[in-house]
């Protein structure tokens, strides 16, 4: 199943067909757009409620048409019976669409009130202050508004987007920006990306998308997905009974610098969890022959170990010797499939001769940088990244010539094309030292199975967020959680997709 993301520019496309389809011909009237919003968004907000609630409803309606919507809102729930009050930020050229909305609201038992003092009680906060119109900072009465929101224990519905969130990039408008905090977003005409990465993935609380009927004008081809199984079903096959461990690749993680021999074996011990064949460790300095815990795991000397023909990890625990730079460049200059990660990162950005023999390289390649990771490749600082996570990796995709999957809340996975898809598996238990050599790790052996990069990194991504979120379900985490408990519960996560494959 496809999971487009729409940009503010391409949902103010659809918005204008849909108006000009659904309007009578001839006539230039509000068109009933915002009234099905407001038809959605109640249904949606008495669900959430679990029905009529006896407690009083709270709705914030802003200047423009997110505004209209939450008026639209006020007015429905009023007439259903439910005890509502409004603050309301009037503009002062609202659109016929909002006037008509605040007439039926002023008409309704709705309540309007000039501050938010004495709702301290209410069972759910409305938030219709901004939607894909904000066009800067929160500040004064819109920002007291949201600030006492975070104070609030009760369900916030967001209409369309968090206020003060950019639907585009997840991010909070800045410098110094404020949003809302949804327990519950519905969405229109189409989904956001903002929702779904950075910090749209603490403001959306539960996404909902509601087309408004406005299907088949979905023309113009999404380039973001919300990533899915679907996406890379195709690549999952059962075992054959006659194959043997040639068949599942060697993965050969470049790692083992002295004092981080943990990060290479994080690596290997995911690679053969995912299921590869045969897992090296190729250590650029000495240190340990043997993983106790998992002695399945080959440790060689990475000087004169043999890359040609296996799926090198280059990057966990690699350091930034001349020796591991030397190792790197030879792997670089090879054929086989790829995953760089780390340390083999930062190596790549400060040597634009290295950066520019990884695009060049001839077999498929995959990187995995964390958002400093990525801005010192770009030249440019972790806020710029985080700012945009989506451009920001689809310009590394395309500078690199490889599949990125810039990590961190909804992580990116970009293609060079311009192809994008957010990752919706995952949780903070993820933010611990060791579990990024683990999804480095789980990408080369799908590498090495054959798996084409683009299908290598959706699937990775999705598996490693998937293992995380069964681990919380367990008990294991959030706080807590440790990357060596991933590969198992990877494991697990691998052979349920695999079934499930296919029975399908
Ligand atoms: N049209 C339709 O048929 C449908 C529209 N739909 C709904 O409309 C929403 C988009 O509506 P919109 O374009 O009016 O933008 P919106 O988000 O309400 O904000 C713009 C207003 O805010 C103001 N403003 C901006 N930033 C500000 C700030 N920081 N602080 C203070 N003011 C600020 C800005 O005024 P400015 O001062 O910038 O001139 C303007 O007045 C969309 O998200 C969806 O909910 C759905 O119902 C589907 C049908
Ligand atoms: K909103």
């Amino acid at each position: 199943m496809d999971n487009p993301l729409y940009s503010v520019a391409q949902i103010r496309a659809i918005e204008q067909a849909a108006q000009s389809q659904l309007r009578p011909l001839g006539t230039s009237g509000p068109s009933p757009l915002m009234r099905r919003a407001g038809e959605a968004a109640s249904t949606y907000a008495l669900e959430v409620l679990g029905g009529l609630p006896t407690g009083r409803i709270l709705v914030l309606a802003g200047p423009g048409n997110n505004g209209g919507d939450a008026l639209e809102v006020a007015a429905n729930l009023a007439n259903l019976g439910a005890n509502v009050d409004v603050v309301h930020l009037a503009g002062t050229a609202p659109s016929p669409e909002t006037g008509h909305a605040l007439a039926r609201a002023q008409a309704s038992r709705a309540r309007f009130v000039s501050d938010v003092a004495d709702c301290n009680g209410c069972c759910l906060v409305v938030d219709g202050l901004f939607g894909i119109g904000l066009a800067r900072p929160l500040a004064g009465q819109a920002r007291a508004l949201v600030e006492w929101t975070h104070g609030m224990a009760c369900p916030v519905l967001a209409l369309d987007v968090p206020s003060g969130l950019d639907a585009d990039t997840g991010s909070v408008v800045g410098p110094d920006g404020v949003a809302v905090r949804a327990t519950h977003t519905i969405t229109f005409l189409g989904d956001k990306p903002g929702l779904h990465t950075g910090d749209g993935c603490d403001h959306a609380g539960r996404v909902h998308v509601n087309r408004l009927g406005a299907h088949g004008l979905h023309t113009e081809a999404a380039h973001a997905r919300l990533n899915a199984p679907a996406l890379f079903a195709g690549c999952l096959a059962p075992r054959r009974n006659n194959s043997h461990k040639g068949t599942y690749g060697d993965v050969a993680v470049l790692g083992g610098a002295r004092g981080m021999a943990g990060a290479g074996i994080l690596a290997a011990r995911a690679a053969l969890y995912a299921g590869a064949g045969r897992v090296f460790v190729a250590a650029v300095d000495p240190g340990p022959g043997l993983d106790p815990l998992q002695p399945e795991i080959m440790f060689r000397d990475a000087a004169g170990f043999a890359f040609d023909g296996r799926t090198v990890v280059a990057g966990p625990g690699m350091g930034d010797s001349a020796g591991a730079t030397h190792l790197l460049s030879k792997v670089i200059d090879g054929t086989g499939p790829l995953v760089v990660d780390a340390d083999a990162l930062n190596l790549c950005a400060a040597s634009p001769d290295l950066a520019a023999r990884l695009a060049a390289h001839g077999g498929e390649v995959v990187i995995t940088p964390h958002p400093l990771e990525a801005a010192r490749l770009l030249g440019v600082t972790a806020a710029v990244v985080q700012a945009d996570r989506l451009e920001n990796a689809r310009e590394l995709a395309e500078r690199l010539d490889a599949v990125v999957v810039l990590k961190g809340a909804g992580s990116v996975i970009a293609r060079p094309d311009g192809e994008v898809a957010l990752n919706a598996t995952g949780n903070p238990g993820l933010a611990t030292g060791g579990t990024g050599d683990v999804l480095a790790g789980l990408v080369g052996t799908l590498l090495g199975q054959g798996w084409p990069a683009w299908e290598a990194a959706l699937a990775a991504t999705w598996l490693h967020g998937a293992a995380a979120d069964r681990l919380v379900a367990g008990g294991a985490g959030p706080i807590g959680l440790t990357a060596g408990e991933l590969p198992r519960a990877i494991r697990a996560e691998l052979n349920a997709l695999v079934a499930d494959a296919a029975l399908a």
